[in-house]
């Protein structure tokens, strides 16, 4: 519940937050993360058409009423919203995202798995409208991102390499997109191109570990939310960065900020370290 507003003191409007995915993993994270906080409120959640969810309401799983209806009618589940945050696939993002723009509602992104035209898409969009996209919305990993840039720019030569990420067994892109990310940072800060230099796979004979480059390994079980180790391995010793997530509601407490970032913000495309001034 929101507290009172002092005397004398207008009470802030909330903030209208639509939710796409509304009943994916994410999708409930967010709306029990916008009920609880105070300063945002549900303002529309859209799910694909095929979804059990469709005319229930949006909060019927906290045994709650929030009085919004889960829709597939992009027109209907926007109409209220001042941002949208979408936790979906990269090609209902894409749809949502062109709907925002038609109506001038900004986005929070958390969706992985993009290709590079989709990922151009998207820079388009945020020429009309405001968007946050990062792969990882939770603090944790954003400052991991900036130790793996001093770690990276220290042990440029001499170390290999190696990305290895776990997440639950529904997850359906790999490596994951907070990996990927990982990989970008430390290719940037030693000079290397990530797209020359990663190695996703290896089986048979492969020979010897060739010193540019930068390794990638997936793991897939259970209801491991999210696993990242970066290993920077030397001659008689090894470096070891490692953020785990817990819960859940660590993405969707980034994806609030994110939507608070981007009140009164017109365009741009941001990520999280523009909401957590970490650049
Ligand atoms: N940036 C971050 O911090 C995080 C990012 N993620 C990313 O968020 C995404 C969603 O993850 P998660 O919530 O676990 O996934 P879920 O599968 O649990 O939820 C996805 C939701 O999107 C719906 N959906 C599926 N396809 C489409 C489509 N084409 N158009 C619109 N909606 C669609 C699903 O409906 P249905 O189930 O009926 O198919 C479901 O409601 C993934 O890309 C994941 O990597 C996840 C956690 C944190
Ligand atoms: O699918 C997930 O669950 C997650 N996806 C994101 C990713 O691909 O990096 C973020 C987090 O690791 C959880």
């Amino acid at each position: 519940m929101a507290a009172a507003p002092a005397k004398g003191t207008a009470a802030q409007a909330p903030h209208r937050v639509a939710v796409a995915g509304a009943s994916g993993r994410m999708g409930h994270m967010l709306i029990e993360a916008i009920r609880a906080s105070g300063d945002c409120q549900l303002a529309g959640a859209l799910d694909v058409p095929s979804s059990p969810a469709i005319g229930n309401d949006a909060a019927a799983f906290l045994g709650h009423a929030s009085g919004v209806p889960v829709t597939a009618d992009l027109q209907a589940g926007l109409s209220q919203a001042q941002v949208l945050i979408d936790f979906t696939r990269p090609e209902g993002t894409l749809a949502h995202l062109r709907a925002c723009r038609e109506r001038r509602v900004n986005a929070v992104i958390g969706t992985t798995g993009f290709s590079e035209a989709q990922k151009q898409a998207i820079a388009e969009a945020a020429r009309d409208i405001a968007i946050v996209m990062a792969p990882n919305m939770s603090v944790g990993v954003n400052v991991t991102l900036k130790l793996l840039q001093l770690a990276a720019q220290a042990l440029a030569t001499g170390y290999d390499i190696e990305i290895i990420e776990a997440h639950h067994r529904h997850k359906v892109d790999a490596p994951s997109g907070t990996a990927l990310k990982m990989g970008e940072v430390i290719a940037q800060a030693v000079g290397r191109d990530l797209k020359e230099c990663a190695v996703y796979a290896r089986e048979g004979v492969t020979g010897e570990r060739d010193p540019s480059t930068i390794g990638f390994s997936t793991i897939r079980g259970g209801d491991i939310v999210g696993d990242h180790t970066v290993l920077f391995a030397g001659t008689g010793e090894r470096i070891e960065i490692t953020h785990k997530s817990s819960s859940r509601a660590t993405y969707a407490q980034g994806s609030l900020r994110a939507v608070r970032f981007l009140a009164g913000r017109r365009s741009g495309l941001f990520d999280m370290f523009d909401v957590l001034g970490l650049r």
